[in-house]
């Protein structure tokens, strides 16, 4: 395989503490770019809040909501902060964006946000793309955003839940391979390695591991090598109907990989509630 640039990847983002990576689980108010440097934006789905959304909302340079994300958020953050006013919890916590095809976010939640400020974008006429793609577009042309072209994509709740959304946010990923989006759930998160690049996943075993995948969705590999897993790959190939890497776990601090085609990648967080 001809050589090829490397790429490197973190989860520290969702560190206590970014610069230390021994310190334990998700984020806590900090403000500014995240550990290794890589400011993100956060993109809220409409599923479910993650039990760290307060935690990386925080740092986030730009804060989006997809459509019904935005009732996650108002019906959601006060109830990360149980003794606290919801109304005091609700003005703390303002997106930046609300953007999609608006037909699950609620009329007053619409007119709450949209009086404080939040810019709302109506798409209501592309019934073509979901409301991730339309937030991630946002993101990437909006003019703007400082640091856009290093801006990482954190986008909460998007896995769990309905398979056919599933399906689609991952496709999001394979429409913009050329921009960094992880998607995350409270179990786990999800990004793509273009086959463009060699791979190097920093592991930040506090907060996640051991379990992992390997998963070529897009198309089959003819071939990937792995260095740092339990069951490596040496000049492997996987598809769907022979083989695929499920259920592997991670060995070392940081794993490499190599493949011909885009993977998906997979990691398991731990559970510190
Ligand atoms: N159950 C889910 N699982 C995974 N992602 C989801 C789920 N529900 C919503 N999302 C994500 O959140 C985004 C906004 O969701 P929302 O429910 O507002 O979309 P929608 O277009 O109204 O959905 P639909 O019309 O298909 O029910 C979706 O584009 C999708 O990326
Ligand atoms: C072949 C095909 N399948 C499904 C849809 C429906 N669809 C896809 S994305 C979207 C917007 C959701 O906010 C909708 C309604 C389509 N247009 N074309």
């Amino acid at each position: 395989m001809a050589p090829r640039p490397a790429m490197s990847h973190s989860s520290a983002f969702l560190l206590r503490s970014p610069s230390s990576s021994s310190s334990s689980a998700a984020a806590s108010a900090g403000g500014g770019p995240d550990a290794d440097g890589a400011a993100y934006a956060l993109l809220v789905l409409n599923q479910r809040l993650p039990r760290f959304a307060h935690l990386l909302w925080d740092r986030a340079q730009v804060r989006v909501c997809a459509d019904g994300g935005a009732n996650r958020v108002f019906d959601g953050m006060p109830e990360l902060f149980p003794g606290e006013d919801p109304d005091e919890v609700r003005r703390r916590y303002k997106p930046d964006v609300i953007k999609g095809d608006l037909d699950s976010i609620r009329p007053e939640v619409k007119e709450y946000y949209s009086n404080m400020g939040t810019k709302i974008v109506d798409e209501s006429h592309d019934q073509d793309t979901t409301d991730l793609h339309k937030c991630v577009t946002f993101i990437t042309e909006n003019l703007d955003i400082p640091n856009k072209s290093n801006l990482c994509i954190l986008a909460l709740g998007a896995l769990g839940g309905r398979f056919d959304h599933e399906m689609g946010n991952i496709n999001v990923l394979h429409t913009f391979p050329n921009n960094k989006i992880i998607l995350l759930s409270d179990d786990c998160l999800i990004f793509l390695l273009p086959r463009t690049h060699t791979h190097n996943i920093q592991i930040e075993r506090s907060i996640e591991g051991p379990h992992c995948g390997l998963i070529p969705i897009g198309a089959p590999s003819g071939t990937t090598t792995t260095t740092g897993l339990k069951w490596n790959l040496d000049n492997t190939s996987m598809s769907f109907g022979g083989l695929i890497s499920t259920s592997n776990i991670v060995k070392d601090e940081s794993v490499t990989i190599t493949s011909d085609s885009d993977l998906i990648w997979t990691i398991s967080l731990r559970d510190h509630s």
